[in-house]
């Protein structure tokens, strides 16, 4: 039988690092990104070095040609920043193949619509839901790329389209879970980002475990809470994408979120630690998205609000605990 024939667009840290994946797992795949260095470094050399320094790379085809890459592709894997998906899904939706099964690996809300990654790609391209699935769940690329061991949450309605992108991306050190929750799974990855810019501002103010594991948790339940009011499974939140992810954001130094959070409570500026952290820190476009859905559904998101008020509005991580730690008692609830 002849191999899966998967494009992968993006070739940023996580595009580069699930096409290894998916060639590890038996695919063939085809890298596309805008940068013909990287493209000419992946393809010859088999090496990433703006994204991934130090990886070898499986054997792929790479190329800045998006009809060349998505010719065939009965897989397309989408791994762009949330902000540029619309758009740079409609200039490429004439070269998709009209039985593709796409993948969204994106973490974020769309900006002035609030839509959910599969949302944007739904209609960027044209097609229905039911060929649209979300990977999600603790997976930071720099430790997949060096084929350390972890598990994904892989969600779509339509099983036997969850069940191709499985297949796809399973290997010895790559384990997915079929789930057909794609709101809370979607959810869970662009929320547990603003609750990791939260847990670094406390880490880089000088806040231990405690604060960081206060976070983590009330963090857990307010992602919880917006899932529900959208129409979510509540067990989705405790798995993978949901607890799981938010330990591997929260606690890792490889986690951008994370890390600009930390220079935030150090005393940086945005600016400054946008710069600093390079690559793409997803929650910080996005807490503004995610805080806008929440007021329209009438969900509090404390933690969420304090994280915008930080980066956009001047308020002191020591405001924001302040802030936070005053609002009247109550009773706990791990849902709400
Ligand atoms: N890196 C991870 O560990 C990781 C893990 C899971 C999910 N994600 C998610 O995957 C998505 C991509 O993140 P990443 O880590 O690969 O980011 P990255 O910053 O490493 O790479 C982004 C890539 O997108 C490209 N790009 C930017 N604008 C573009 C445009 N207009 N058209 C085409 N290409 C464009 C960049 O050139 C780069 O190659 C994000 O939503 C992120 O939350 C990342
Ligand atoms: O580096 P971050 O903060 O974008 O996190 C990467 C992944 O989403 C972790 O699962």
């Amino acid at each position: 039988m002849s191999a899966l024939q998967a494009a992968v667009l993006g070739s940023g840290s996580w595009g580069t690092t699930f096409a290894m994946v998916m060639a590890d797992a038996g695919c063939d795949v085809t890298l596309w990104g805008r940068d013909e260095a990287v493209a000419r470094e992946v393809a010859d050399e088999r090496r990433n070095a703006k994204y991934l320094p130090g990886v070898e790379l499986p054997a792929m085809r790479a190329t800045t040609d998006a009809a060349a890459a998505l010719s065939g592709a009965r897989v397309v894997v989408v791994a762009i920043p949330s902000q540029v998906a619309r758009r740079t899904l409609e200039g490429l939706r004439e070269h998709v193949e009209p039985d593709a099964v796409v993948v969204s690996l994106m973490k974020g809300i769309e900006l002035s619509t609030d839509k959910r990654m599969s949302q944007v790609i739904a209609e960027a391209l044209d097609i229905s839901l039911d060929r649209v699935v979300v990977v999600s769940g603790p997976n930071l690329a720099k430790e997949i790329a060096t084929r350390q061991p972890t598990a994904t949450v892989v969600a779509c309605p339509d099983e036997a389209n969850a069940r191709l992108a499985a297949e796809a991306c399973s290997n010895s050190y790559f384990r997915p879970y079929t789930n057909s929750d794609v709101v809370g799974v979607e959810l869970c990855g662009a929320v547990k980002n603003i609750i990791a810019l939260a847990v670094g501002m406390g880490q880089g103010r000088g806040f231990g475990w405690n604060t960081s594991g206060t976070v983590i948790t009330r963090g857990l339940v307010e992602i919880t809470r917006l899932g529900r009011a959208l129409g979510a499974q509540p067990e989705t939140f405790a798995g993978l994408a949901g607890m799981g992810d938010l330990v591997a954001t929260c606690a890792s130094p490889l986690s951008r979120n994370h890390t600009l959070g930390k220079y935030i409570g150090q005393g940086m500026t945005l600016d400054d630690a946008l710069v600093a952290t390079g690559t793409t820190a997803e929650g910080v476009k996005s807490s503004r998205s995610v805080l806008e859905l929440a007021q329209k559904h009438g969900v509090d998101m404390p933690i969420t609000a304090g994280v915008v008020a930080v980066l956009y509005e001047g308020m002191s991580v020591d405001d924001m605990a302040r802030a936070l730690l005053s609002r009247p008692q109550k009773a706990e609830s791990a849902a709400d």
